[in-house]
């Protein structure tokens, strides 16, 4: 990603997003990291200005032996004691610290991820962004503090660099300024030249990568065979390579006196020439310097310099990083549509009833209508079905009633009371469901009914809820029982089930949880008609005065249910008992009758 326009407080509020996680989770890191890399460039500054100059001038007025000998020691006592921060650090501080970190960010990624509303997950430009984010969390703590750590050092060393010139020779320090400042806007001229040599090019590469597409893939592959089109694109491809090579040329050459004059005048002449002769004017001739100032001067004073420029471009690399973290941020920040009323209100745990009035929605704003105006009544311990063709409406519906979304209009109401004054949380608490799209999680068959975490007592629940769903054949088999791992993703030894165990699985979580209404989305979609029939019974058996909401394609089942909803369009067009419905001879009744004509010509076909 290139830098954009982002204001110098925002790149600073931006870095300083990611460094607060570190200062609130991981202080001790962070200021280590600081510290840390302070003292290793005085350990540089000692070792490589200090020493050297100490060990010149002593050569140059007799120092005595031990006094060197003290000094080096020193040194190199100081140096040994930097080695060993330096493993304590990068074996144990910084790999803790940043686990610690990442652990806390992605955690507040998850938790978003979950809190936000589901319709987020519609929107592909917020998906992309939630995706990116989580994955590239890690790369923004490791640049942060990257970051952190290289302005530690690029003061450290000019803060040291700046204090020995103004100690030694207060002159250099103008060499210096002169030649980072022209240097700077000399470079400042080079990425001018570049970006408008890459603008040229980039119009040019368009081209390329056409043609590079259209040479690889198989798409146009039989056309270029068959026609004489061909001819034309390599035309065009060694036209666009000689056009690329012009602008290379003319731009070259610029850049050419531009890296010239700044590389030789600014670099080498003033600080490889005009300040080498001046230090060895005054250490030879003048003899107001020493060797070893001398010897240092020289050598600190490219040091300086480096670390100025690299302080500048640690500059750009915030900006870039603060693109990053803008991205992070703003998945962070998204609000939620979907929000507890004020003061909300507890969930009952007695079902008087559910009550759908004139109830429309889309799920965006420039998205087509999915249901319109639908009125639906639920009784206590009623059970219920909910049929009609694909794309009808029907899980859109059962979306709403356990508030997953929002109606876009009208009203829905538990117990008399509409659903958004519940506590949110609680109210979706308050169903059991299974959806056509359920899903097993890597974790125990226990943990998998109960979807919780389990504890001591919780197998035996767990047990007896699989056992009403009809997975008793299969726990007995499992040597594990409800401890099995479902999956293979964290344990070998894990179950894969089949897709009908699977569901059975997921069956058992409506008999493991005491809630006010049971939602099942073809629940038995992956059954056999033996496995379908025993669930139905159980499910009309163990509900135990719970009502049921049905959505199935298989109308065997919805005989037995006490009032049925045929959809089309978002709409209900019908509604009754099955004998009711049948009489009426509607859709419904032409529904039925055209499955069971299949079962018939199935159950014929079989038969012959
Ligand atoms: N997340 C979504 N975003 C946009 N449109 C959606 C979304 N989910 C479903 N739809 C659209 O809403 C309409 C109704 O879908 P829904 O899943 O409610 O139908 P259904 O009656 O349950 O169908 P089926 O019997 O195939 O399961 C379909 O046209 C579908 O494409």
């Amino acid at each position: 990603m290139k830098p954009n326009k982002q204001s110098f407080a925002r790149v600073m509020q931006n870095n300083w997003f990611i460094l607060k996680y570190g200062l609130m989770y991981s202080r001790k890191y962070i200021i280590f990291t600081c510290l840390y890399a302070c003292l290793q460039e005085i350990e540089i500054f000692l070792e490589h200005v200090i020493l050297i100059k100490f060990v010149f001038d002593s050569v140059q007025f007799g120092t005595s032996f031990s006094t060197v000998a003290l000094y080096i020691g020193l040194t190199v006592l100081f140096i040994a004691g930097c080695f060993v921060l330096d493993s304590i650090y990068y074996q144990s501080v910084e790999p803790k610290g940043k686990e610690l970190l990442y652990q806390k960010l992605r955690m507040d990624l998850y938790t978003k991820a979950v809190k936000t509303d589901l319709s987020n997950y519609d929107d592909p430009v917020y998906y992309n962004e939630y995706v990116w984010s989580a994955n590239d969390a890690r790369n923004r703590i490791d640049a942060t503090i990257d970051n952190i750590r290289n302005i530690c050092k690029s003061i450290t060393v000019i803060v040291t660099s700046v204090s020995f010139f103004l100690f030694v020779d207060k002159l250099g320090l103008v060499f210096i300024l002169v030649s980072f400042i022209a240097t700077m806007l000399f470079s400042m001229l080079a990425n001018k030249v570049r970006f408008a040599m890459r603008m040229e090019l980039n119009e040019k590469d368009r081209k390329r990568i056409y043609l590079k597409r259209l040479f690889y893939l198989a798409d146009y592959a039989k056309e270029l065979r068959l026609y004489s089109i061909k001819e034309k694109f390599f035309r065009e491809f060694s036209r666009t390579h000689v056009e690329m090579h012009a602008i290379v040329n003319k731009h070259s050459k610029k850049q050419f006196w531009i890296n010239f004059t700044s590389d030789y005048f600014f670099n080498e002449l003033i600080l490889g020439g005009l300040y080498v002769v001046y230090v060895v004017f005054m250490a030879l001739v003048k003899g107001t310097l020493s060797y070893g100032s001398a010897v240092t001067l020289l050598n600190s004073c490219w040091r300086l310099k480096g670390n100025m420029q690299y302080l500048t471009s640690l500059v750009s690399e915030m900006q870039e990083n603060s693109m990053y973290i803008e991205k992070l941020r703003s998945f962070l920040d998204q609000p939620n549509e979907m929000k507890d009323a004020d003061d909300p209100l507890a969930v009952p745990d007695r079902f008087t009833g559910l009550e759908l009035r004139n109830v429309s929605f889309r799920y965006s704003e420039s998205g087509s209508p999915i249901l319109h105006d639908v009125d639906l009544t639920i009784r206590p311990g009623e059970k219920i079905a909910i049929v009609g063709y694909n794309g009808a409406g029907k899980t859109t519906l059962t979306k709403l009633i356990m508030r997953l979304y929002d109606a876009s209009s009208g009203e829905i109401r538990l117990n008399g009371i509409a659903i958004d004054q519940f506590n949110l949380d609680d109210y979706r608490m308050k169903f059991s469901s299974v959806f056509q799209d359920h899903q097993l999680f890597a974790a125990s068959l226990s943990e998998n009914v109960l979807m919780q975490h389990c504890s001591a007592d919780d197998p035996e629940k767990a047990r007896l809820a699989l056992e009403k769903s009809g997975f008793g054949d299969k726990l007995h088999s499992l040597p594990m029982g409800t401890d099995t791992s479902i999956t293979k993703e964290f344990n070998d030894s894990g179950v894969e089930l089949s897709g009908g165990e699977a569901q059975k699985v997921a069956i058992s979580r409506v008999f493991a949880k005491p809630t006010l209404l049971i939602l099942l989305d073809e629940p038995s979609s992956a059954l056999d008609p033996m496995s379908e029939y025993h669930l139905n019974q159980v499910m009309l058996e163990k509900a135990e005065n719970r009502p049921i909401i049905f959505i199935s394609h298989r109308l065997s089942t919805t005989k037995m249910v006490d009032r049925i909803f045929m959809m089309e369009n978002g709409r209900i067009i019908e509604q009754g008992s099955h004998d009711e419905l049948m009489r009426l001879k509607g859709k419904y009744a032409h529904m039925f009758n055209l499955q069971a004509s299949r079962y018939r010509v199935v159950a014929g076909v079989k038969q012959a």
